[in-house]
């Protein structure tokens, strides 16, 4: 199974879906992230299998990533200051 998330950052999300998803029979589940962020906060053992881009630690939005549920259809990823 491959679980696709616009973004992992601290990784709980992903973790709950993935353990979801084992739950239910799954026996592989890999995981793919259109953007990474990068910092030593992420839930252990939850890391992306595919990557398409590392973004700094700082908040991200565009390119399907909101802010405030603003900026999603934004055409590239911009950060916050
Ligand atoms: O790695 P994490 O720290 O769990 O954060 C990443 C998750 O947070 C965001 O979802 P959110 O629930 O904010 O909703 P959204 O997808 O509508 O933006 C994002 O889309 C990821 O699914
Ligand atoms: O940096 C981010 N941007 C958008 N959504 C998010 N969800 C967790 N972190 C982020």
């Amino acid at each position: 199974m491959l679980l696709a998330d616009d973004i992992l950052d601290e990784g709980h999300t992903l973790h709950g879906i993935r353990e979801w998803c084992r739950e239910q029979g799954a026996v592989e589940v890999r995981i793919a992230a259109l953007a990474v962020k990068a910092h030593d906060r992420c839930v252990e053992g939850v890391c992306a299998d595919y990557i398409g881009v590392e973004v700094p630690d700082r908040y991200v939005f565009g390119y399907g990533m909101d802010y405030h549920e603003q900026g999603r259809n934004l055409p590239a990823i911009y950060a916050l200051k």
